[in-house]
């Protein structure tokens, strides 16, 4: 039997990185006095295509239910949390939760996220303890070896503002900068008639690196108030990561949004070894406005599963085996239970010795049943 395109199997050292992954990001989430949410993994289409929220139908796991309404897998936890948490006072603005997301356009169809979202809190108090909450998670995982990127949305929305692109335009000009495909980019602007703008666009898709590069558009942007004042913004959360002990943040003034609800602050955790992503986040308080709430709300989510490959696996165990009968396996189990820190197997034949480091077996000794060494 196969499997789709997209799903897989799990086993070993993976599952059991995963699941410490998992129990760690609950204890530091808990500490943080973060409240653990879960919301259905069955949820209507419309919470994540609704126009706020603005994600796209085809990359979903969708069908039609009875009424005839589009049902989808959870596509996005940020989206399902403001629904369900829409309706509570502002004083709870601390959410944790963790399970998969469902998604057509990743290389694996089920991602498994740990994340956190900040509503109704002072606004850079939310992005704050976002990112130091994610530097906590990496400590406690022993993860040493990554870099924060932190970017903005508005700095694109507001180079391309004074121009008209249609929506499609506008779309695959985010795609062309997303990619960092300066040749598109110049083609697109060009052919929608705003030629003026690929020069400032392309150097933007070069604008990343350490914060440097603030200094640098600090200059270049010394009368545009409006991006003078993201770059102090920024500026003020890289103090904040440095003085927390980062040392390995970058900053990407030409990131766009990768997804259509943020609005403002964009942040990214990358890996050192393999450049893979394993944790995404930003500002969204656009994705409020549905619930007629004006408010500010920030958060990220990491990648389980791209935490669980990078892990040292946990120390094995003293592995024990005891042969027992059907008449014994009540002693063996009792013996068993005074093992606390090994791990125990029990077999009434042994079929593989060399996969234990000690063999017991349960003898009669003076007509009462004993536990020893073989
Ligand atoms: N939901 C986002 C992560 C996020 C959490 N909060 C804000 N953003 C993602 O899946 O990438």
């Amino acid at each position: 039997m196969f499997l789709p395109a997209g799903s897989q199997d799990e086993t070993g050292v993976q599952i059991s990185n995963r699941l410490r992954a998992s129990e760690i990001f609950r204890q530091v989430t808990k500490k943080r006095n973060f409240q653990q949410i879960s919301t259905p993994v069955v949820e209507y289409a419309q919470t994540f295509t609704n126009e706020v929220a603005g994600m796209d139908l085809h990359s979903m796991l969708k069908w039609f239910n009875g009424e005839g309404e589009i049902e989808v897998l959870r596509p996005d936890w940020t989206a399902a949390i403001a629904r369900a948490i829409a309706g509570q006072h502002p004083s709870k603005q601390k959410w944790s939760y963790q399970g998969s997301v469902f998604r057509f356009d990743k290389e694996d169809t089920e991602s498994r996220q740990a994340g956190i979202e900040i509503v109704h809190a002072d606004r850079f108090f939310g992005e704050a303890e976002s990112l130091l909450t994610a530097v906590a998670y990496f400590k406690h995982l022993n993860i040493e070896d990554y870099v924060i990127e932190l970017g903005h949305t508005g700095i694109f929305d507001a180079l391309i503002a004074p121009f008209t692109f249609s929506k499609q335009e506008e779309e695959e000009l985010l795609k062309a900068m997303h990619d960092k495909r300066s040749d598109l980019v110049e083609e697109i602007v060009v052919k929608a008639g705003n030629a003026e703008l690929a020069k400032p666009l392309m150097a933007l898709i070069d604008a990343y690196g350490t914060r440097d590069i603030i200094e640098q558009y600090r200059r270049r942007w010394s009368d545009r108030d409006d991006l003078t004042e993201i770059l102090t913004h920024i500026d003020k959360l890289i103090d904040l990561l440095e003085a927390s002990g980062v040392t390995e943040v970058i900053v990407d003034l030409g990131r766009v949004k990768n997804l259509p609800y943020y609005d403002g602050i964009m942040f990214r955790g990358f890996l050192t070894n393999d450049g893979s992503t394993c944790f995404s986040g930003g500002r969204y308080d656009r994705l409020y406005k549905q619930f007629e709430l004006t408010t500010s709300a920030v958060g990220l989510a990491f990648d389980v599963d791209v935490l669980a490959t990078h892990m040292a696996a946990e120390k094995e165990p003293e592995k024990i085996c005891i042969i027992a009968s059907p008449e014994t396996h009540a002693i063996a189990e009792e013996f068993r239970m005074e093992m606390e820190e090994q791990v125990v197997d029990i077999q009434y034949e042994l079929k593989n010795q060399t996969s234990y480091h000690t063999i017991y077996q349960v003898v009669v000794e003076n007509s009462q049943y004993k536990v020893v060494e073989k």
